[in-house]
């Protein structure tokens, strides 16, 4: 689809580093007819148009009062299936959570109408909270991993697309046969996203096996084969729950820990995110480093389900990297915003056991929520910041003024600037009070791919 080149008039804000925003109050972004960051100006006089040559003609969009550009969030770990129960978890803890309430669900994605229905609507909800790109699991079958790849295609998310492996110990209505069917399937999922998105542009298959516990040895050592041969990046989780950890020793017996089950199966590679990760050892943690394989943190989901609070002030030092997994519905949101909090949260409870180091800041989630993740899915080079070069995927946030009134203003969403606030706050009430009604619009490759009524382009 041909694009405008268009200009993004006003303040902009993105990670330096991990602790450090880069706040511009007078920005003026330029993006090209390829959807690309073409110039970044930071002293924007005023509002006239920009001096760019061959830029004159250029589409104008500007911020709002209290508004700003941000950079996409990158979910890299959501159950696209699972989004229906969102919030439905109870008491349970992780094994008998996934008998209950998961297999079940994931069990009706058989039925392509349905699967169409949850699809299309968990894809319009991550997108309206920003998230431009995500790391999606799906369900064993594949018309409806193709049809998730083809909906991402159509609304425009950036999005890997797994098919689900799983040859034991879920009911025998969800599973897969044996391992030849899992890697036949995995590879019919492949070749349709490699017929709708041939470069991957948008859409990238990605190699998912559930978890350790529910393939067997012959099937991950297949996965791993193919995540090499291919070149595909995985997806898979790892050390969640304890009990989970007893039941992979009694699986695997004749392996040292959880994390050499994958480096065995040729699992843990540059390319392959960890969701969890909650209970690792050090040794664990220095292997995952050496071979350079990455984590997706899910603090709301770590607490729904009680499994325990990751140490990512620990996995930070050590050097490994980190981003954030709504993981729905072990997580009860797909919004990533409300996952920045969590994560902010959690590692405060952290920090009550063992010092104020492990706290994260309103920076570092925010980091994680973009830069981090865009390396936790290989894709630094072109998301996750402004940089000249890097793709236009983007949300323009919009925070209410309070005005002389004192009615509440029932549309405006619950972020209240008073005008005294310095921009380093505006941000912290946004990430801590903020939701979808302050996503005014985003944008994926250049594309508006998500708008609220009240935004006029
Ligand atoms: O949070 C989780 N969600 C899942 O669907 C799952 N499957 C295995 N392990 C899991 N953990």
């Amino acid at each position: 689809m041909a694009l405008n080149k268009t200009v993004y008039i006003g303040p902009f804000i993105h990670c330096e580093s991990l602790n450090q925003l880069d706040i511009c109050t007078n920005g003026m972004i330029g993006v090209g007819e390829d959807g690309k960051i073409a110039f970044v100006s930071r002293d924007m006089k005023g509002r006239q148009l920009p001096a760019q040559e061959g830029w004159e003609h250029a589409k104008m969009v500007y911020t709002r009062q209290y508004g700003f550009f941000f950079p996409g969030f990158i979910d890299t770990h959501i159950h696209a299936s699972q989004y229906p129960n969102a919030g439905v978890f109870g008491k349970s803890t992780l094994l008998d959570w996934l008998n209950t309430y998961t297999f079940p669900l994931e069990s009706w994605f058989s039925d392509l109408d349905r699967a169409a229905r949850i699809y299309n609507r968990v894809v319009a909800r991550t997108l309206s909270h920003g998230t431009t790109t995500a790391a999606y699991y799906a369900t064993v079958h594949v018309p409806a991993t193709n049809l998730l790849a083809d909906i991402c295609k159509s609304r425009g998310q950036r999005a890997f697309v797994g098919r689900v492996c799983m040859d034991r110990l879920s009911p025998d209505y969800y599973q897969d046969e044996s391992v030849e069917s899992a890697i036949y399937d995995t590879q019919a999922c492949i070749d349709h996203i490699k017929h709708i998105d041939p470069q991957f542009d948008l859409v990238t298959p990605i190699i998912t096996p559930r978890f350790a516990p529910s393939c067997t040895d012959e099937t991950l050592a297949a996965l791993g084969k193919l995540h090499r041969d291919t070149g595909l990046p995985c997806q898979t989780h790892i050390s969640e729950n304890k009990k989970e950890i007893e039941l992979v020793k009694e699986l695997f017996p004749n392996h040292d820990s959880y994390t050499h089950v994958y480096d065995q199966a040729g699992l843990l590679t540059p390319k392959t995110i960890l969701a969890h990760a909650i209970h690792l050892s050090s040794e664990e943690r220095s292997l995952i480093k050496t071979r350079q394989a990455k984590i997706s943190h899910c603090p709301a989901s770590n607490t729904a389900l009680t499994s325990g609070r990751a140490a990512v002030r620990t996995m930070l030092d050590e050097g490994l990297t980190v981003g954030l997994g709504t993981d729905v519905s072990g997580g009860y949101t797909s919004s990533m915003l409300t996952e920045a909090r969590e994560a902010i949260f959690v590692s405060r409870h952290v920090a009550m056991e063992s010092g104020d180091e492990a706290k994260l800041s309103v920076e570092e989630a925010l980091y994680l929520a973009t830069r981090g993740g865009a390396q936790v899915v290989g894709l630094e080079d072109r998301i996750g910041g402004f940089e000249v070069g890097k793709d236009w995927d983007a949300q323009l946030i919009g925070l209410d003024g309070v005005g002389d009134t004192v009615g509440l203003d029932q549309r405006a969403g619950l972020v209240e600037i008073f005008g005294e606030e310095t921009w380093d706050e505006k941000v912290a009430k946004w990430v801590y009070t903020g939701d979808d009604r302050n996503t005014m619009a985003v944008w994926v490759k250049g594309r508006l791919v998500h708008s609220r009524e009240s935004f006029k382009p």
